[in-house]
């Protein structure tokens, strides 16, 4: 039987990304790729994300967090996913601990220090912005990723074609269009995600400039598809938005699923993330469900 059967869980959003969140501080069991995605398959426990933690592993954390997308792989980043294991370990009855100031959560990426503003609203310090094309990364030596000449294969779109690319612990295409809501993401969302140029994948991003401070987004996920909001996928955009003098350096990122307020500090080079979270339901993982998932 799967260590994971009869595991508590919290099924959460923020601004609609749907994120279940499970706590295995305290033991070793891992998630594998398999049992995530047979979690994403149940209604109960579906996600875009599923946010695991465990034990800290850097002296001064409060813990270490993996990440895992619908289709089992794993993120360094997932901002919406952060707020909401903030929110857990701050207010729910079993997983919290007394938090009287902010907290640093961890993940392969890096750290990630948490402040609460209100009940349900939190600032996530999502560190630099990776901008050398080897830390995003890109398969080839782009001198200036503010647009990077890309053949997407999409000769039709010719909007398609010079994205902007940042990493944020997970690497972001940033298409600069006339109207996001114009592309129909599942069909073009994983000819992007998939393109040679991104040798780990990338978040694809449709970004439509309102004004220098309003961006409204859409987003297609890597190994998650269309979801209503990302929030390292509204950090990307207004970093590259910013360095090509669309935008400043804060603005409101509008995705289907409402509104992040998205900051790139000057002092100290580091992008900060405000916005909701939500909690849907408290469940159990059933045993039955992992049968098959080894
Ligand atoms: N929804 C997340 C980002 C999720 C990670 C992504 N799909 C990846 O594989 O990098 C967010 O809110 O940042």
């Amino acid at each position: 039987m799967s260590a994971l059967a009869n595991s508590r869980f919290l099924k959460m959003n923020g601004l609609g990304n749907e994120i279940t969140v499970l706590d295995l501080r305290g033991t070793s069991t891992r998630v594998t790729p398999a049992e995530a995605r047979a979690i994403a398959a149940d209604p109960r426990s579906r996600f875009d994300q599923l946010m695991v933690l465990h034990d800290p592993v850097t002296p001064g954390t409060d813990a270490y967090m993996r990440i895992y997308n619908t289709d089992g792989s794993e993120s360094g980043a997932c901002g919406n996913g952060t707020r909401c294991v903030a929110w857990a370990m701050a207010a729910d009855p079993v997983m919290s601990r007394p938090v009287t100031d902010g907290l640093v959560l961890e993940t392969k990426a890096g750290l990630l220090p948490v402040e609460r503003v209100s009940d349900t609203v939190f600032t996530v310090d999502m560190g630099p912005p990776r901008l050398a094309w080897n830390e995003i990364p890109l398969r080839d030596p782009y001198p200036d990723t503010r647009s990077i000449a890309v053949d997407t294969r999409l000769p039709d779109a010719p909007e398609l074609q010079n994205p902007s690319a940042v990493g944020m612990g997970n690497p972001h295409a940033i298409f600069w269009v006339a109207d996001a809501t114009a592309y129909d993401l599942a069909a073009v969302g994983p000819t992007l995600e998939h393109d040679p140029v991104f040798p780990e994948r990338a978040n694809i991003s449709f970004a439509q400039v309102l004004d220098p401070e309003h961006v409204l987004l859409r987003v297609w996920e890597r190994g998650a598809g269309a979801t209503r909001a990302c929030g390292s996928a509204a950090c990307a955009t207004l970093v590259a938005g910013a360095r090509k003098g669309l935008t400043g350096r804060k603005a409101t990122i509008s995705l289907p699923g409402g509104d992040l307020l998205i900051e790139w500090r000057e002092s100290d080079d580091h992008v900060l993330m405000t916005g909701p979270v939500e909690l849907e339901h408290e469940g159990t993982f059933p045993p039955a469900l992992f049968a098959g998932a080894a």
